[in-house]
This record gives C-alpha cells, sequence and structure tokens, in this order.
C-alpha cells in the first residue's frame, strides 16, 4: 500500500481517484498548520505521494525528512512553492497539471481587467456604506484599448483570444514565441519596451523564474503609458509591490488588480491593500469548481499511473512519456541500466559520456533511457539512493559530461544504443546493447570486441590473450570452486578475446583471484547486474 497526503482543500475527486486503485491509503490533511514546513517535516516521513496546490510549501526541510516520498503531485501549473531541485537531489518526480486550470484563470484575468475598468469592488463596497457615487466611480471603455500580454504561454494565449473578442488591440511580449506563433493568434509581437509604451492594460501571464522576478519595477513602471492599468495573475513576486503602490499612488498607474502576492497571505498592513484605486483577490485565478475538478482529476491519475506503473506524465523534473512508448522504451531502459551497470562496475573514473542511438531508437523519446544508464553508471560509484530522476543530477554534480547522439547511420541492429566513456583509468570504454525480438536484451560489443552477451546476474569478464587452455582453465577454476557456468560467450579481436561468463552464483574475489593468476588473462572482474 502507498500512502498519499493530499493538501490544499483539493477537489475530493483526487481521493476517489487514488482510493479506487486498492493500492492507495489516502489522508487528507487540510490543516493549515501544515503549509509551514517545520509542521510538514514532522508529518511527511511515512508518506510515498505527496498532492498539493499552491498553499503549502515543500521546501528543501521538508524534503529531508521524505524518506519514503516518490511523487509530489502539484494541481495546477506553478510549482515555485517546491523545491524542485532539492527532489530531483533526492529522486522525487515533481509533476504537475498544465492547462487543467487555464481557461479558468484567463476568465478571471478578464473578470479583473473589467472589475478594474468600471471600479466595480469599489461601487459595491460604496453602495454597502450606504452610498450612491456616480461620478467618482466613471470608468473607462475596454474597446479599442491596447491590451499588453507579457508571456503569451497557455494563459495568455487564452486571455488574447477573448480580448480580441472584446474588441482590445492585443499586443504581447514572450521572448520565447515566434513571429509566426503570435501571428497565428492575431497578436503583435512586440519587445517588452514597446509593450510598456503602447499599452492601456497590461497584463502578467510569466512564471515565477530568475529573469521574471520584480519584472514590473520602478524603472519598467516609468516607461509605462501615463494612467496605464495593471492586472498580475501570475505570481506576487513578479512585480515589485512598493513601486506599484508608489505609482498608483502619484497616478502614473491609474489602477491595478493584484490576485498574487509576494507573500500569501499578505500582511494586512500592506500599504496598498489600503488603496482605493487597487483591486485584489485572494489566490482565486484558478478557483471555479470545473477547474479544480480538472487539476484534481490530472494529477491523482498521473501520480497513480507513476506509482503503479512507472509512467510519467507532466513532471518537471523527467522527461514525460506516455503509456504506449513507455511500452517501446522500458525493455531499452531495462537494457541501458545494466549496460551503465557494467560499465560503472568494470571502469572507476568517468569524466565524459556519449551515449549514441540509432536505428528505430531514434524515432522515440530517448531521454528516460539516456536516465537509465546514468543510473545504472552511477549507483557504483555512489551510497546515496539514486534513481532515474536523481542520476542526472547526481551526474551533473559530479562534473560528468553527458552527451546524446542520434545517428542515422546503418547498423546491423533495428535499434542500437552506444555507451562511451572518456578520460578512465582502465577497461574497455564502451559498450554497445541492443534487444533482439523487441524483449531480449543483448551486450553486443564491450570495447573494440563484439559478442553476444546477455547481461544478466552476476558475470565474471575476463580479458585475455587468445591461446589455447584459457577457457579450460577457467571452467576448472570455477568448477573447483564448485561455481556453476550459465553461459560463456566468447568473442575475439587480433591476438586479444573477451570472454563474458554467466554464473550461478557469485564468486568469492580470491576465486576471481585465481582467474587472474592463470596463464594468458589480462583481467578478471566480477559484475552483478
Ligand atoms: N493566479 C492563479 O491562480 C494562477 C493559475 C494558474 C497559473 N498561474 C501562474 O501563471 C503562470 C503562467 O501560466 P501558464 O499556464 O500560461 O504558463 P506557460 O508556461 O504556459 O506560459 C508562460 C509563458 O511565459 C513566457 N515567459 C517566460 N519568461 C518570460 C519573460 N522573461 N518575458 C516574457 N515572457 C516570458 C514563456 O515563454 C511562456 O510562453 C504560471 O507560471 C503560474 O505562476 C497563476
Ligand atoms: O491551486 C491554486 O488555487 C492556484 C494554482 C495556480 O497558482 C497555479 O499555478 O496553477
Amino acid at each position: 500500500m502507498y500512502k498519499i497526503m493530499i493538501r490544499d482543500n483539493m477537489s475530493p475527486i483526487a481521493t476517489e481517484i487514488l482510493e479506487a486503485t486498492g493500492k492507495m491509503e489516502v489522508i487528507t490533511d487540510n490543516d493549515k498548520a501544515g503549509n509551514d514546513p517545520k509542521v510538514l517535516s514532522e508529518l511527511i516521513g511515512e508518506y510515498h505521494g505527496l498532492a498539493v496546490r499552491s498553499g503549502t510549501k515543500v521546501t528543501r526541510e521538508v524534503l529531508e525528512k521524505a524518506r519514503n516520498l516518490k511523487v509530489i503531485g502539484r494541481a495546477g501549473i506553478g510549482v515555485d512553492n517546491i523545491d524542485v531541485q532539492a527532489a530531483t537531489r533526492q529522486g522525487i518526480v515533481v509533476m504537475n497539471a498544465p492547462g487543467g486550470n487555464t481557461v479558468t484563470t484567463a476568465e478571471h484575468t478578464i473578470s479583473l481587467m473589467l472589475a478594474l475598468a468600471r471600479n466595480i469592488p469599489q461601487a459595491t463596497a460604496s453602495l454597502r456604506e450606504g452610498k450612491w457615487e456616480k461620478k467618482q466611480l466613471t470608468g473607462v471603455e475596454i474597446t479599442g484599448k491596447t491590451l499588453g500580454i507579457i508571456g503569451l504561454g497557455h494563459i495568455g494565449r487564452v486571455v488574447a483570444e477573448r480580448t480580441r473578442g472584446l474588441k482590445m488591440n492585443v499586443i504581447a511580449a514572450d521572448p520565447f514565441v515566434s513571429k509566426d506563433a503570435a501571428k497565428a493568434l492575431e497578436v503583435e509581437l512586440v519587445s517588452l519596451d514597446d509593450l510598456f509604451a503602447r499599452a492601456d492594460f497590461i497584463t502578467l501571464h510569466v512564471p515565477r523564474l530568475k529573469e521574471t522576478i520584480n519584472m514590473i519595477n520602478a524603472s519598467a513602471i516609468s516607461k509605462m503609458k501615463q494612467g496605464v492599468r495593471l492586472i498580475n495573475c501570475s505570481r506576487g513576486e513578479i512585480v515589485d509591490i512598493d513601486a506599484l503602490y508608489q505609482a498608483v499612488s502619484d497616478g502614473h498607474v491609474a489602477g491595478a488588480a493584484l490576485d498574487v502576492f509576494p507573500q500569501e497571505p499578505p500582511d494586512a498592513s500592506l500599504p496598498i491593500l489600503k488603496h482605493p484605486h487597487v483591486i485584489f483577490t485572494p489566490h482565486l485565478g484558478a478557483s471555479t469548481g470545473e477547474a479544480q475538478i480538472k487539476v484534481a482529476d490530472m494529477i491523482a491519475n498521473q501520480m497513480a499511473e507513476y506509482l503503479l506503473s512507472g509512467v510519467i506524465t507532466h513532471a518537471v523534473n523527467f522527461p514525460s512519456v506516455s503509456v504506449e512508448i513507455m511500452e517501446q522504451l522500458r525493455p531499452h531502459i531495462d537494457l541501458a541500466e545494466k549496460m551503465g551497470s557494467l560499465m560503472g562496475q568494470l571502469v572507476r573514473k568517468v569524466h565524459d559520456i556519449t551515449i549514441t542511438y540509432s536505428g528505430d531508437l531514434t524515432a522515440l523519446d530517448t531521454r528516460p533511457v539516456t536516465h537509465a544508464v546514468l543510473k545504472g553508471l552511477l549507483s557504483s560509484f555512489t551510497d546515496k539512493p539514486l534513481n532515474y530522476v536523481s542520476a542526472p543530477a547526481l551526474a551533473e554534480e559530479k562534473g560528468i559530461h553527458v552527451r546524446e547522439v542520434l545517428s542515422s547511420s546503418k547498423d546491423d541492429f533495428s535499434g542500437l544504443i552506444k555507451v562511451k566513456l572518456e578520460a578512465h583509468e582502465e577497461g574497455p570504454d564502451e559498450i554497445w546493447g541492443t534487444i533482439f525480438e523487441k524483449k531480449y536484451p543483448r551486450i553486443v560489443r564491450l570495447g573494440k570486441i563484439y559478442m553476444d552477451a546477455i547481461p544478466e546476474g552476476p558475470m565474471i569478464i575476463i580479458q585475455n590473450i587468445d591461446k589455447p587452455g584459457v577457457i579450460g582453465n577457467v571452467g576448472v577454476t570455477l568448477g573447483s570452486n564448485n561455481i556453476n557456468i550459465g553461459r560463456f560467450q566468447l568473442g575475439r579481436l587480433g591476438d586479444r578475446a573477451l570472454c563474458m561468463v554467466n554464473v550461478d552464483t557469485r564468486a568469492d574475489d580470491q576465486v576471481i583471484e585465481e582467474i587472474k593468476a592463470l596463464p594468458n588473462i589480462i583481467s578478471a572482474d566480477q559484475v552483478n547486474l
């Protein structure tokens, strides 16, 4: 049974989906105290899965205590409340649910823009106080006005489409979107400075990144049109809240609508909260029944699929692979891990790795196969628990440079994986592997020597001078030590030969020493696959 903690008032559909697998015990903990990393650290140890929205902070401190955690599911898009780097190092998959709340958040943005244009929250408050103010609450039309969208991703695009329907001129700034893509959306792509200079309304839809934090600061605001109105449904840290307060106070910015804050909930004494030209919602962008069901449904299914069948979808720290592709990749992943492991046990020092894929494999997403090579290889160099998620992070930490090549060269195999290691001290520097008949793994080359070996269980790898008697001597040595030979595979090149011997039981070190002492033996190593 897997134990899953669900937090942040997630739709109950997530619990239903996870419990329906019959293999998950779900604990729903909506106690806000658990949003505090200190409290969550005390609780997390026994859980295999954690599902959150934006309220819970999954910090390094929490992850250090998460000894059983395999997956964190974010029912939403932004994963900035999760320390993804720390999770990756610990091999924890972090998934989100992109698209699930896109329309809802775009609709909230447009609602805020219209409410801001027509002073609706202020009018409501004024009427509640028994007043009938009309002159002070006169608004502006949006028709014909220019809307500047910063960040033309999922939400930005829906905002663009809907606001064009409201007869606005839509321009956008996004360095990662091509002019053609923007043109297809009938949006004019402009530079950020251009957008600042032209927009009557500006809406933010960028993720919280090093480059986007405080992108709306005093200098940016000074480039904006006098009387501009700003809407932020992205992340609070994108806007320098003090600079915005200053700008609405001096009238340069006519008004602002904020759904998100640098600190949530914001301190009640925050000056901007009292400003009459600024309206707010408490991070409600994604809060509709429809969106919450969609994101909870997505994340629960993704988490269950990962825990029960290893299929990873929408992970932010691992390539996403569909069930169908995973089925095709699985034998290659298993083979790749064994190839990496074999090389890791033969060589003790690696600086660079080149992994070349050819044949059928080039049509697939080979990144998970690369992760498997690294996991196999690095497992021999560390006593830390390692998995497909954490292996690339450990390679980077160790300064190992990994290169992936897709080759169109025609080999004799339908799909071939070649792993070449650079700058190790001794031993064969490359290994080639393939899958026969879609399921049988084979090592087809080690170093320069071709062969046909099954990578399985304990194996003794012997390099020798190709002279009569070597095979007999090895057989006698193993036999006299009561070690049964399962398979004996041979290859040769010039006067050198290579034996890969599958044995039923692991040989003691002294047996390997006896083999090394036999005539014409160059090296003998035992590996376990
Ligand atoms: N208020 C809410 O409840 C709520 C709900 C959903 C999402 N969000 C926030 O909205 C953000 C956007 O969501 P999305 O689904 O559209 O994400 P997305 O990843 O689809 O789009 C983000 C866009 O920002 C662009 N971008 C990145 N850096 C940029 C920069 N420096 N300048 C301009 N553009 C830049 C990217 O190219 C991308 O097109 C999320 O990251 C999340 O933080 C908030
Ligand atoms: O869960 C929420 O309510 C907010 C989600 C939103 O900020 C997101 O990034 O998807």
